[in-house]
This record gives structure tokens, sequence and C-alpha cells, in this order.
């Protein structure tokens, strides 16, 4: 069958392939402190992405530390630059790694050797002045500047709740397109209310850890009833269960972000608009998924307190 891709339109009319393959964090990631380290599996993994049909989409971000992967990748490969979508992100967090948005951008752009990335976004909303020397406003205004240069084709947040977006939306010039949170049938609200908000305002969600179930199917009893027709879809439509987790995602016009070091994973990633569910079963697995005790795997220590929460929609 012909390859065939899906895209999202954001609220500046750019377009984004609708799946980010190959992330470069989790599995990947070297820690923030940990300069130096390389893998030549990321290597292999990412340039086996790159010689897949369709646009390419790469996650990556400053504390990752994984861009010289990234690099080594990107100028063996004979795609051209519009066939690949970058996005970059950058850290907050204490220690900083870079000073500010426009000098971690300007840094990460000559580690990568790109004149810019398709999309920026800032990891997390833990930015106040005591910690960072400036507001989470002032970085927002930092991330306009970006764009407005044509260093961020398009720019974000990640791990923003209502209120954390709130605030962006009330000093803002130009509109976050994108917010990058933990979701999956088992945490279907990083933090309460925020996919409603986010898809009232015209914010496109992206999924991070959208295979989390499967990473958590019992393999020593009868895994449930969400579980079970998880693999009776698939047998249905011959794909992976991967597959229908990462399709029922982009069905609740989510864009799902996985990674894998298997390659037939990751072609399977590349290859999901092959085939579609209906809107029943994507009904079924939310009502099935929310049935599930939450189950949160990253920013636990910022965001568990949210968990009995986060299966109400
Ligand atoms: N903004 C943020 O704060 C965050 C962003 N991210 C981004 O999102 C990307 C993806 O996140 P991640 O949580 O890893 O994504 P996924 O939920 O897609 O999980 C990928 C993992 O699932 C495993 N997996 C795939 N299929 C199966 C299966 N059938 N059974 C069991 N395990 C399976 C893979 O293992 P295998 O390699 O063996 O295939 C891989 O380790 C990251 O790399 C990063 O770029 C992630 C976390 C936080």
């Amino acid at each position: 069958m012909s390859f065939s891709q899906e895209f999202f339109t954001l609220n500046n009319g750019n377009k984004i392939p609708a799946i980010s393959i190959i992330g470069t964090g989790t599995k990947w990631h070297h820690g923030k402190l940990e300069s130096g380290k390389f893998s030549d599996e990321l290597v292999d993994q990412l340039q086996y992405a790159l010689t897949l049909p369709g646009i390419i989409h790469i996650d990556a971000a400053e504390m990752y530390n994984t861009y010289p992967e990234v690099n080594k990748a990107l100028k063996s490969t004979s795609k051209v630059r519009d066939e690949i979508f970058i996005t970059d992100k950058y850290y907050s967090g204490s220690p900083k790694l870079t000073e500010n948005p426009i000098a971690g951008l300007t840094k990460s752009l000559k580690e990568l050797e790109l004149d810019y990335v398709d999309l920026y976004l800032l990891h997390s909303p833990f930015i106040t002045k005591e910690s960072c020397g400036y507001t989470m406003e002032e970085a927002w205004k930092q991330m306009e500047k970006l764009y407005k240069d044509g260093k961020a084709k398009n720019i974000g947040v990640s791990n923003f709740s209502v209120d954390d977006l709130k605030r962006i939306l009330k000093i803002c010039e130009i509109k976050p397109q994108i917010n990058q949170i933990e979701f999956n049938a088992f945490l279907q609200n990083q933090t309460p209310g925020i996919v409603k908000f986010c898809q009232d305002h015209d914010i496109l969600v992206e999924a991070y850890s959208p295979l989390g179930p499967l990473r958590k199917k019992p393999t020593d009893r009868d895994p449930g009833p969400f579980y079970q027709y998880i693999e009776e879809l698939a047998k249905k439509y011959g794909k992976s269960e991967g597959q229908v987790l990462l399709r029922w995602v982009t069905k609740r016009k989510i864009l799902p972000i996985t990674t894998s070091g298997k390659e037939e994973r990751i072609k399977d990633a590349q290859d999901l608009f092959s085939f579609d569910l209906t809107s029943e079963e994507v009904e079924k697995i939310t009502k099935l998924g929310l049935a599930h005790e939450p189950s949160r795997l990253y920013w636990k220590n910022n965001y568990s307190q949210f968990d009995s929460e986060s299966q109400k929609v």
C-alpha cells in the first residue's frame, strides 16, 4: 500500500507531521550533567528513521544531551531540510544549562548545525525570577523574539498547566502553538482540565509517553478489559498494539511523540495512517482507559498530587 502521512494545522497556519516517531529523551537521554556521552544506537535509530518515507519529526531537548547524535544523523541523511521537522526545548530547571531561551537556542542551533528549528518549547513552567533571573512571562517574550527572527518556525511550551497557560495568554503577542505534556489512556489529563483548555484555545497538545499503558501491561495474569480490547483491535486491523494506541492519540486530536530502540516499531509509527479507528472504537478506548487507575511516569514530584483528577475529562 502506498504511504500516506497526516498533519495537524497549528494556530499560526503552519503544518506539523501528526506524529513524532523518534524522541531523543527518555530511554536515550544522558542526563543533564553527563556531557561527553554518545550513543551509537541512537544515531542508528535516527539514521534509520530518516530513511523512511515522509517528513520525519524528531523530538530533541537541551536537557537530553543528545545533540551530537542528532547532528551526526542529520549530516548523513539524504533527506532535505524540508523533509525533517525538528523540535527543541529550552531547559528552564535548576541549574540552568544556558542563560536564557535566546542563548539556549543559539547554542543548540550551533551544535546541530542548523539555521532554525521547526518548533522550540519551554521545557517546563518552573521559571521564576529567583531561580532563573527572569519570569515565565519574560521567558515567553524571548520565545517570541526567536519566532520573529525566524530561528524557531513555531513556538510553544511543555508541562504547562491551565494556570501557567493563562499567564502566557495574558501577555503574549504570539500564542503558544503547542503544549507538550504526558498523555495516554491511563493519564488523560497531566494536570486538571489541561487537554480541554488547550483544545478550546487552539493550542495543539503533544503527548509524550503515549505508550505508557503497554509498558505497564501485566504479563503474569489476565491483563483486563483495556488490554483485551487493544489486542482485539490490533488483530482486527492487522496492526501492532502500539499502533492502535498511537492512532487513538491522533484521533483524540493530539500528536503522539514516541521512540524505540527497535527499527520495526519506528517504521510502524511512521506508517500510522495506513489504518483508521472508528469513532466508537476511539470512545471505547477512552472509556476503558479512564476506568483504569491513573499511571504517571514523568514529572511525578511536580504533578502526582493531581493523579486522582487525571482521569476526569
Ligand atoms: N517534555 C517532556 O517533559 C518529556 C518529553 N518526552 C519526549 O517524548 C519522547 C517519547 O517518550 P516515551 O515516554 O519514551 O514514549 P513512549 O510512550 O512511546 O514509550 C517508548 C518506550 O516504549 C517501549 N515500547 C514500545 N512498544 C512497546 C510494547 N509493545 N511493549 C512494551 N514497551 C514498548 C519502547 O521500548 P523499545 O525501545 O524496546 O521499543 C520505548 O522504550 C521522549 O524520547 C522525549 O523526546 C518524554 C518525557 C518527558
